[in-house]
Formats: structure tokens, C-alpha cells, sequence
């Protein structure tokens, strides 16, 4: 029987072996990418003297033609090959420092021996044996590793479910070639490399998860049944990371026809866009799209509207000066109520009210409102509204060029003709000549050239309008928005709530504004009438934090990506926008009509210290469904404060302490950006910190200073949150225990005036009191 040493000494070996034939095949690889990259030269070089033109007759050019395309498909094939070659050798050197990270015996039912099959996170396969050295963890084989204790087990392969038993289940940690930790486990995945992973300082880049993925974890990232897969899970169960290692699995199980750019992921903000920036290249994958709303939002409207964000909305709720109407006002507008009087509306519309603008041009009324709407209303009502828009604006466009026509003979032509530019003169006469329609004098001819120069200067004058009218500008959709919050058009049931909410939605419209909650249901019934920019090439879209998404911006999303399928990822205990609502998640099947809705549910909680889960469940009202996952620390510290200076002494000492104790990103958070800056300002000058209250900032290691809503998604080897008697309402409670659960090792909570309600719930040995 082999001992444990000779057993690693053995596994050393082989991954020894594995290397060299990494390198040689690398080696090889590098000089065929030489070869190849000759041959690129070679055959650009040489590209119109290998083709033979002749153009004599119909066949020779068509001779010539494939010709021309015979030289290039050699050319791209070459390319192609090349490109190939480039990525194979990167991930070649990604495994050449650690080849695998776990192994699996398998025997097949029937066979006499078991397979040893060693999991990477890339395949390689050597010639010489014809054998994988290292299978890829997305490999179906692989799914044994993250799904099965030792015994009977099976897996899912293309041909049907292969069964047999599991004898053997080891995990490496190998760096720079060299095992620095080896265990056999018989769990699913063992604890103690997980332990080990999750005992780590936190990053100020996330990190791929492969060696350690959870069996519940790699039914998220496998699924390929559902067009609606709902993930709701704890704060730091790892949704984040199952979402990425999905992205990474369905990039190779559908490599054939899938590319990154059929991906889009949403998420919460830019700099958490940063923060997972790195886990795809990491596995030797690019990344997908990544993308936030508002970007969205802002792409849209920005050009017309100032847009409040939803860190501003935010940012004035969390001020205390969004009064009550507002609250209930941003509750509605985010509501399924509605969303179907808007669809309502619109269907009215469809026979009545739509609402145009005049069409003017140098302050000339050219075509009036009414006319427009007499069109429009002509046009066959069984059409849709967007089809009958389309028809609508080509109308215009029609009418617009007979307008342009005439005006060619106006004295404003005449006048600007004068002050053409000599260049653009120039330009026009050499433009007519190349396209032969005069000869050579004819631009010297007085009444050709007036004609041609007023024609320029007409079309010139009237091409902004055009493709505003191409863009729907004549649509008045501010009227049409406004008119949905008509004192007597009672949409909800609460009269002096509604009158508010009314004359704050016209208040704002008036001003050109649109706050956060108007903007996507503004934007929604634009695009119900207008027709919805789609794009099909999407085939997943991934929305990360969705509890923070209003059911607008999912009908919204269903309607921009009709063929794809969505990953929703989300928290209900996290939602800490004031338009949450608690029935986000079970209202999507309806909403988003799709066939196969999946629902999982995760609740270990990896992130954070057993002592910090146990405290931060208890803040909520039915946390105790959260399991932590067994990794031991310190407890949280509640510590109160009598004054502003001990405040800030306490803070200071609390973060020295944790630097000296070698934690790397350490995090003070506050509620609000105006709380933030005020806390940077007095610590600035005692301990080295940054502020960060920019969404564009990337996360950096150190200490710093952030608002609560910018804190979400990210983590901190060690957090102080800096005011817990801030947060007093039940509203508030989701946003405390947000911020709380940010914490990976160490937590401390300040409390400078009332006690915070939540902790006081909380039992006291939870934590520690200072
Ligand atoms: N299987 C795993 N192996 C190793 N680490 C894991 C695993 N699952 C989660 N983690 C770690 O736990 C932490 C939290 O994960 P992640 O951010 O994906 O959780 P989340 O559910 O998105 O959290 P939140 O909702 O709080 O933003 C990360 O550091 C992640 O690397």
C-alpha cells in the first residue's frame, strides 16, 4: 500500500510530465504560429498577383471573382488558424503553473477498471497517447466532481446518463508546478479546501470558484433547461460567482455557435463591472457584455431629459427629503398596476389621442400637429402603432422633400449660397464630375450651378430635421406622458396621494426632468409606440442584483432580447430601493411569458464568518433559512459612542488595528455619499483612506470610504459600519443588513445615538458590545 508521501510524490510526478508536455506542445504550437504568420504575410504580399484580373468579358470576371475569393478565404483560413493557435498557447501557459486542481477514479458500469480523470480549467489532450491529460471542469464527465460523494454516481454525457462509481475524489492546490496541498475527500466538494479559499483576504477583483464550485452552485451554472432561471439566494451564497462560472459553461458547451457578444450581463454599477471584470479571462474565456440600465436609460434620453439617477434617487431618500408622495409615487410607478395602464393607454391610443408636435423649420410651422394626427388616424387601425409610425414618418419625409423644393427658391437659399465655404464648393464641383452627369463646363454654366448650389444648400439646411423625424421627434411624447397623470385620471385608488404624485410627475416634465422612476416607464410606452430597438442576436442575459430591478425594466429587457434566455440573480432580503417589492421574483413567469421557469434557491452563505452570518441572519425577520458555512472568527463588535471626537477616534483606532493585522481592503461604510464625505474629511488626516463615492472608480486595496448602495455586490476582508442609530425604520432593514453582510472576516458596528432597532432584535450574544 502506498503511503500519503509516496502518493504525493506520485502525483507530483505525473504533473511533472503533464508540464513538460505542456511546454513541448506550446513549443510546437509557437513555431507553427511562426509559420503561420509568414504565411499571412506571404499571402497578403502576394494577394492581387495570385488573383488573375481580367475583365475582358462575363466569364472573365467571373473567373477573376473567384479567384479574389479563393485568395482571401485562404487568407482568413490562415488567420483563423493562427488566432486558434494564439489562444491555445495562453491557456497553455495558464495550466503549465497549475495543470489541475482536482481528480476524480471513476469505473463505468461494466468496465474493469476505473479512469483516472484529472480536472483543469481547460482540456489538453496528448497526441501521443491519445488520452486527456487534464479534462475541462465544463466537461460532462467533470459534473461527477461537483455533484457526487464516493459510491454510486452518474453523469449526464450527449449519448445518455453514464452510471457507475465514484472511488476516488482528490483536490490539489498546485502553484508554480508544485503541490502546495493535496486531500481525498469523500463530501461533494471537502470543506477543507474550501476553507482555505474562504479564509483568504478578500480581492479587489473577484475570483473564478471552479475548484470549490457547491452542488447546488453547478446546478445553477449547468442549467440549460429553463428559459427563466430565477436564482434567489442569501447575501454571499456566491449568485455572483455561479453566474460568471455559467457564462464560462455555456461559452464551451455551446462554443460551436455561442460567443461572448451573445452574452449581455447586467449589473448594479460600473465599478461592479470592474470587480468581475477578471473571472472570465482568468478562465481562459473573454468576457461577455457587461452593462448597467441606466447606461440603457441614459443612451436614450439623456439627449432630451436631465435623468436622475438611482444613486441620486437614493442619495435624497437616504437624505430624508423625499417626502411621502414621492415614496409612494416611485412604489406605483415600478408596479404591475401600472404597467397594464400603460397598456391600456396605448391600446386607446390606437384609436384616439395620440399626441404630435408641429413640424417646424426656422420657426415656420411646415406641417401641423393636427395634419399629422389626420394622417396617422387614416391609416388602417388594424396595423400596429409602431407600423403605423413608420408609415407616418415616411409621410412626412415625402412631404418634407416637396417643402424642400420649393424652399430652394427662398432668399435665406440665395444668402447662404453666399457664404459657402470655397472648399465645399470645390468639393461639389469635382463630385459632379466623377459622376459624369455634366460636362465640362456645365458647373460654369450660371443657371446649372445656381440650381445645383440651392439644391445643396436646401438639403443641407433640412437633413437635421430628417433625421429627427427619422427618430420620432414629431411624436410628443411629453404631452403623451403627461396625460397618464391627469388629476381626473385616477390610476390608483388614493385620491390625495395621486393629486401629488400628479403634480410632481408635470412639475418635473415641465422642467425637462425625469426622475429615476419615471424614466424606464416613460422610455417603456416611447418604445410601445415607437417600436422596441431589439436585438436577437442575444441569446442569455444574465441580471445580477435583480431585486433591485422594477418589473418595468424586465418587460423592458424581455422586450430588447426577445430570444434570450435570462439568469436572474437576486436577494429579496437585499432590495433597497424604495420600488422593491417582495413579489418581484414569482410575478416574472407572467410577466415575461416563458415556458420553462426554473426557481433555485441557495442559502449556505460562503462570504463571511460563521459569527458574522449568525449576527447579520438575525437582523433579519426570517433570516434563520441562512446556513453559514463553518469557517470561525471573531464576533461582530457593537460599540457606542458619546460624541462626534470619540466617533471618529473609535473608527480610526478600529481601522489601524485591522491594517496592522494585515486585512487589505478594509471598507467604512456609510449610509449616503453626504455622509461618506463628511467622515472622509476628519479621517483624512489621521489615516491613509479614500473616498468613494464615483460608480466609474474601480475598487482598489486599502481603507476607504463608501456609500451604502455602492457597497452592494462588493466585499471587504473587514468592514466598519459607521452609524448603525442611522438606520431606524423598518424600511431600512434590508439596507442594513446589506451593508453588514460586506464583511468577510471581521465586523464592527458603530452606534452613536439611538440604538439601531435591528440589533437590539438581535440576540446579545451575537455579538460584542463595547
Ligand atoms: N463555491 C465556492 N467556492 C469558493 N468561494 C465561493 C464559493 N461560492 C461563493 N464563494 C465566495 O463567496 C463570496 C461571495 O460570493 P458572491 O459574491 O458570488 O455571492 P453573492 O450571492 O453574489 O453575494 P451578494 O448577494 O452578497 O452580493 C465570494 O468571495 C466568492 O468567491
Amino acid at each position: 500500500m502506498t503511503t500519503w508521501s509516496q502518493e504525493q510524490q506520485n502525483e507530483q510526478e505525473r504533473i511533472d510530465q503533464v508540464i513538460d508536455k505542456l511546454s513541448e506542445a506550446t513549443a510546437k504550437l509557437q513555431d507553427h504560429l511562426g509559420g503561420k504568420l509568414a504565411d499571412v504575410v506571404q499571402v497578403r504580399k502576394n494577394f492581387w498577383s495570385d488573383v488573375t484580373v481580367n475583365l475582358d468579358n462575363v466569364d472573365d470576371a467571373i473567373e477573376t471573382a473567384a479567384s479574389i475569393k479563393q485568395q482571401s478565404e485562404l487568407l482568413s483560413e490562415i488567420e483563423r488558424s493562427h488566432t486558434s493557435a494564439e489562444t491555445r498557447i495562453k491557456t497553455y501557459e495558464k495550466l503549465k503553473g497549475s495543470p489541475y486542481f482536482g481528480r476524480i477514479d471513476f469505473k463505468e458500469e461494466g468496465e474493469d477498471e476505473s479512469e483516472k480523470v484529472y480536472l483543469g480549467i481547460a482540456s489538453y489532450y496528448d497526441d501521443a497517447t491519445s488520452r486527456f491529460l487534464v479534462h475541462d471542469w465544463r466537461a460532462p464527465i467533470s459534473s461527477l466532481y461537483y455533484d457526487h460523494s464516493l459510491g454510486s454516481a452518474n453523469f449526464r454525457a450527449p449519448s445518455g446518463t453514464v452510471k457507475g462509481d465514484l472511488e476516488l475524489k482528490r483536490q490539489f492546490i498546485i502553484k508554480n508546478g508544485q503541490i502546495q496541498g493535496m486531500f481525498d475527500t469523500g463530501e461533494a466538494i471537502g470543506d477543507e479546501l474550501l476553507q482555505q479559499v474562504l479564509g483568504k483576504h478578500a480581492n479587489t477583483q473577484m475570483k473564478s470558484i471552479v475548484a470549490t464550485i457547491q452542488k447546488e452552485q453547478n446546478a445553477i451554472i449547468r442549467n440549460t433547461s429553463s428559459d427563466l432561471l430565477v436564482v434567489q439566494g442569501a447575501a454571499g451564497c456566491g449568485k455572483t460567482s455561479a453566474a460568471l462560472q455559467r457564462v464560462a459553461y455555456l461559452l464551451y458547451r455551446d462554443r460551436e455557435t455561442l460567443q461572448s457578444h451573445h452574452i449581455v450581463l447586467f449589473s448594479p454599477n460600473n465599478m461592479f463591472n470592474s470587480y468581475v471584470a477578471n473571472v472570465l479571462p482568468e478562465l481562459g474565456e473573454e468576457n461577455m457584455e457587461q452593462t448597467t440600465f441606466q447606461a440603457y436609460i441614459d443612451h436614450h434620453l439623456v439627449r432630451d431629459f436631465s435623468v436622475e439617477t438611482p444613486f441620486e434617487q437614493m442619495e435624497e431618500l437616504l437624505s430624508g427629503s423625499g417626502d411621502s408622495h414621492r415614496i409612494e409615487g416611485i412604489k406605483f410607478k415600478a408596479s404591475v398596476p401600472f404597467l397594464e395602464a400603460i397598456h391600456r393607454y396605448v391600446e386607446k391610443l390606437s384609436e384616439s389621442g395620440m399626441q404630435f408636435s408641429d413640424i417646424k423649420f426656422r420657426d415656420k410651422v411646415l406641417i401641423r400637429s393636427k395634419q399629422i394626427s389626420e394622417h396617422f388616424y387614416s391609416l388602417d387601425k388594424r396595423e400596429t402603432i409602431p407600423y403605423r409610425m413608420k408609415k407616418t414618418s415616411a409621410w412626412i419625409l415625402e412631404e418634407l422633400k416637396k417643402i424642400e423644393r420649393r424652399e430652394r427658391k427662398k432668399p435665406w437659399v440665395e444668402k447662404e449660397i453666399q457664404l459657402l465655404d470655397k472648399n465645399v464648393y470645390t468639393k461639389l464641383y469635382h463630385k459632379l464630375q466623377e459622376r459624369n452627369k455634366y460636362g465640362e463646363n456645365s458647373f460654369n454654366d450660371l443657371a446649372s450651378e445656381q440650381k445645383v448650389l440651392s439644391a445643396y444648400v436646401a438639403r443641407l439646411a433640412f437633413k437635421p430635421l430628417r433625421n429627427r423625424i427619422e427618430k420620432f421627434v414629431f411624436v410628443d411624447m411629453k404631452s403623451l406622458y403627461a396625460k397618464l397623470f391627469q388629476k381626473n385620471n385616477k390610476l390608483i385608488e388614493d385620491l390625495s396621494l395621486w393629486s401629488g404624485i400628479c403634480n410632481e410627475t408635470l412639475f418635473n416634465l415641465k422642467q425637462n426632468h425625469l426622475s429615476n422612476e419615471d424614466a424606464t416607464p416613460f422610455l417603456y410606452l416611447k418604445e410601445l409606440l415607437i417600436g422596441f430597438q431589439t436585438n436577437a442576436a442575444v441569446r442569455h442575459v444574465f441580471i445580477d442584483e435583480a431585486q433591485d430591478f422594477s418589473l418595468f425594466q424586465f418587460a423592458f429587457i424581455q422586450r430588447i432580447f426577445p430570444r434570450a434566455n435570462l439568469t436572474v440573480l437576486g436577494d429579496l432580503n437585499q432590495s433597497i430601493y424604495a420600488h422593491a417589492s417582495d413579489e418581484a421574483f414569482s410575478r416574472l413567469r407572467n410577466l415575461l411569458g416563458k415556458k420553462n421557469p426554473e426557481t433555485i434557491t441557495l442559502t449556505r452563505s460562503y462570504r463571511s464568518t460563521k459569527e458574522i452570518v449568525e449576527f447579520t441572519r438575525s437582523l433579519l425577520q426570517d433570516g434563520n433559512t441562512i446556513v453559514p458555512f463553518n469557517r470561525s472568527g471573531e464576533k461582530p463588535s457593537v460599540v457606542r459612542v458619546k460624541d462626534a471626537e470619540e466617533h471618529i477616534d473609535q473608527t480610526e483606532k478600529q481601522l489601524n488595528g485591522w491594517i496592522k493585522e494585515g486585512h487589505e481592503t478594509v471598507a467604512v461604510i456609510c449610509r449616503s455619499a453626504k455622509e461618506s464625505k463628511k467622515v472622509y474629511e476628519k479621517l483624512k488626516s489621521k489615516i491613509d483612506v479614500r473616498l468613494m463615492i464615483n460608480e466609474d472608480a474601480a475598487f482598489q486595496k486599502g481603507i476607504i470610504v463608501i456609500p451604502s448602495y455602492l457597497a452592494k455586490g462588493i466585499e471587504f476582508d473587514a468592514v466598519v459600519i459607521y452609524d448603525a442609530s442611522g438606520y431606524q425604520q423598518e424600511s431600512e432593514r434590508k439596507l442594513f443588513y446589506t451593508v453588514c453582510t460586506r464583511a468577510m472576516h471581521e465586523l464592527t458596528v458603530l452606534e452613536s445615538g439611538k440604538p439601531c432597532p435591528f440589533i437590539k432584535e438581535a440576540s446579545e450574544h451575537l455579538y460584542e458590545t463595547v
